[in-house]
């Protein structure tokens, strides 16, 4: 393959509800789309997952576009690249940054499908035709509110819920949950929002039959998260500690937690995500796919790495409406009782609508 053009699009979709976590609240999604064009005329996309504030991460879309137009389109410009995997070598000198890596690198991969006139999820190695899909729901002031959508999401038959939690918005919600909810799949997610001090809020927890607790201490952390386990019925899942093979591989070593929630951006992209599902299937660590409020793009990447056979937990890649009034691809995603069929047509199985793209987008840039 070589790459003869790249484009960055900077984009601002407004979601159709805000959504809160203990982190903030976004509705204006401000990210960005690369595109990677071949001799032969195809396009590869990749989206780039970050907001406008670096809230969940240190990366930020300003940073991002910073990075891609200084230093990683350079080193894939006008390359005859073979097979995706060797991005890893061309990025490795530059630290992080994984979000405007994983932009490049998805992007890439969908080319290569394409050019091979095979779907992404076959070139990665997935055997899935359909999978299984949940649900994150934001923090809401009014319980009530919760509750009609923790009922709306049921009845449309997403196969497990998440709630995010953070402190004073915990115990006494998931109490209320459960009263009304006893048996549905539920898991909660904190991003961060505790220390070790919170031990007993923690544990309270416990008593609710949660699939697993998402991230409740320190972005990176690894060690509190393992003494914290120990005193933890319910399964840890990582999120924001998890950018790499190495911190995976770390985590199960030290046993800071008994779940990984893979999100290709955190990563670096999808090499770097195989591999990890690679280890984690050879340690017995069960994965899925965490969403990050993507478009249709990020989204049929997520679909893509979710037909490997260790993603065993329904992720969050919930159907299109969830989140735009309009996505920018075609068809747009659909959910059938909680099953996504995924997409056979080659690369990422979507077509980008470059109407619906452009009327987003308030910046771009073209590398040739
Ligand atoms: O539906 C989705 O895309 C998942 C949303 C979600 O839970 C998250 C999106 C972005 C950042 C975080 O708040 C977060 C998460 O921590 O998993
Ligand atoms: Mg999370």
């Amino acid at each position: 393959m070589e790459i003869t053009e790249i484009v960055v699009y900077k984009l601002n979709m407004k979601m159709k509800y805000p959504f809160t976590t203990s982190f903030g609240t976004e509705q204006d999604r401000q990210f960005l789309l690369v595109e990677v064009k071949n001799k032969e005329g195809l396009s590869g996309w990749g989206e780039c997952v970050t907001s406008e504030k670096p809230l969940y991460i240190e990366e930020f879309t300003d940073s991002s576009w910073i990075m891609l137009n200084k230093f990683l389109i350079p080193q894939v410009l006008n390359q005859h690249i073979e097979h995706p995997e060797e991005l890893q070598s061309l990025f490795s000198m530059y630290k992080r940054n994984n979000l405007a890596k994983s932009a490049i690198d998805t992007a890439v991969w969908d080319l290569y499908a394409k050019s091979k006139g095979i779907p992404l999820a076959e070139a990665l190695g997935g055997k899935k035709s359909t999978i299984e899909v949940g649900v994150s729901l934001g923090i809401e002031e009014d319980i009530q509110v919760l509750l009609q959508n923790i009922e709306e999401k049921t009845n449309e038959g997403y196969k497990r819920i998440k709630l995010k939690i953070k402190p004073e918005k915990d115990v006494a919600v998931i109490e209320k949950v459960r009263e009304k909810f006893p048996t549905i799949p539920l898991m909660v997610d904190a991003n961060s929002a505790y220390t070790l001090a919170d031990v007993n809020i923690l544990k309270e927890l416990d008593q609710f039959n949660l699939m697993m607790i998402e991230q409740p201490l320190t972005a990176g952390d690894l060690i509190d998260h393992a003494t914290l386990q120990k005193q933890l019925k319910t399964p840890i899942c990582l999120d924001e500690s998890i950018h790499s093979y190495e911190d995976a591989r770390q985590a199960i070593e030290l046993g800071s937690g008994k779940i990984i929630n893979i999100k290709i951006g955190r990563v670096g992209g999808l090499t770097q995500a195989k591999k990890i599902h690679d280890l984690c299937q050879k340690e017995s660590i069960p994965l899925w796919c965490g969403g990050m409020l993507e478009s249709g793009v990020g989204r049929a990447h997520n679909i893509a790495i979710t037909t490997l056979k260790n993603f065993t937990l329904p992720g969050d890649t919930a159907a299109s409406s969830r989140y735009w009034e309009k996505d920018i691809i075609e068809p747009e995603v659909t959910v059938d009782n909680g099953i996504l069929t995924v997409p056979t047509d080659p690369g990422i199985g979507y077509e980008v609508n470059y109407d619906d793209l452009m009327k987003h987008t308030i910046e771009h840039k073209t590398f040739n």
